[in-house]
């Protein structure tokens, strides 16, 4: 492709538990991702979909194999080397993770509040644009109580997209919501993450959702493999 790649994974291996006890999770892991791509993992149950997800996401330590994530070496990675990894990614899970004493602002502008450059009152407007963009654009003030499921999960894809991070990382998105809530939730990731220019990696059970990847991986007992778009 001619480009530095965003996401770069080489034969990385993770394990859990010590001892006897201890379990390989992922076997030599391989891929590579270019900016501006949506990737969907899927596989089955405890493949270890989340596992890499988290390893991508710096949140948890690379114990085998080289992962370079924008252009950071993760392996033996300081923790003030991760910080800046951390900054530039968006995460968005199934549990939204919102905070209940927070509106709807509050919770996106606290992704902001963690980039110490941005003053406040531009804080501000920047989290009440991205939730127009989302829909929400009624329903700042409002409090997660207040909101519907699909409702909340824009609030977490605001949240999410707000610092305009290079990397989108989602598991499950789609998880809580009916079929059009779904759908519509991807494809705003979609438009958003096109008109941003970022990396998208989506972990889904969802076949409903797997047409607005560029890109399909599978996961099957820690291994990954590449899968024809059909
Ligand atoms: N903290 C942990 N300690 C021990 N084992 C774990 C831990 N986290 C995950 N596992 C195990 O690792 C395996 C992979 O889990 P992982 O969550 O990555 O799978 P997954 O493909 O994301 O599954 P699902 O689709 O159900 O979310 C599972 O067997 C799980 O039980």
């Amino acid at each position: 492709m001619g480009q530095e790649p965003v996401i770069a994974i080489d034969h990385v291996s993770h394990y859990f538990g010590r001892g006897r006890l201890r379990k390989q999770i992922l076997f030599q892991v391989c891929e590579t991702i270019y900016p501006g791509e949506i990737v969907i993992m899927t596989g089955p149950s405890g493949s270890g979909k989340t596992t890499l997800l988290t390893l991508i996401g710096a949140l948890r330590s690379t114990q085998e194999g080289s992962l370079q994530v924008l252009g950071q070496q993760l392996y033996r990675a300081s923790r003030n080397q991760l910080v800046p990894v951390r900054r530039n990614i968006g995460y968005i899970f199934q549990a939204h993770n919102l905070l209940h004493s927070l509106t709807a602002r509050q919770n996106v502008q606290m992704s902001l509040d963690l980039h110490s450059k941005i003053e406040a009152g531009s804080a501000r407007q920047r989290s009440q644009q991205m939730l127009e963009a989302v829909g929400l654009g009624e329903w700042v003030n409002s409090y997660p109580h207040h909101l519907s499921g699909g409702q909340k999960q824009r609030v977490a894809i605001a949240r999410a997209l707000v610092s305009r991070p290079k990397i989108v990382l989602a598991d499950e998105p789609t998880a809580a919501l009916d079929k059009h809530s779904g759908r519509e939730v991807v494809e705003l990731m979609q438009s958003l993450a096109k008109q941003q220019g970022c990396t998208i990696l989506i972990v889904t059970h969802d076949n409903r959702i797997l047409d607005v990847a560029d890109r399909i991986i599978q996961m099957e007992d820690g291994h990954l493999s590449s899968k024809a778009l059909s």
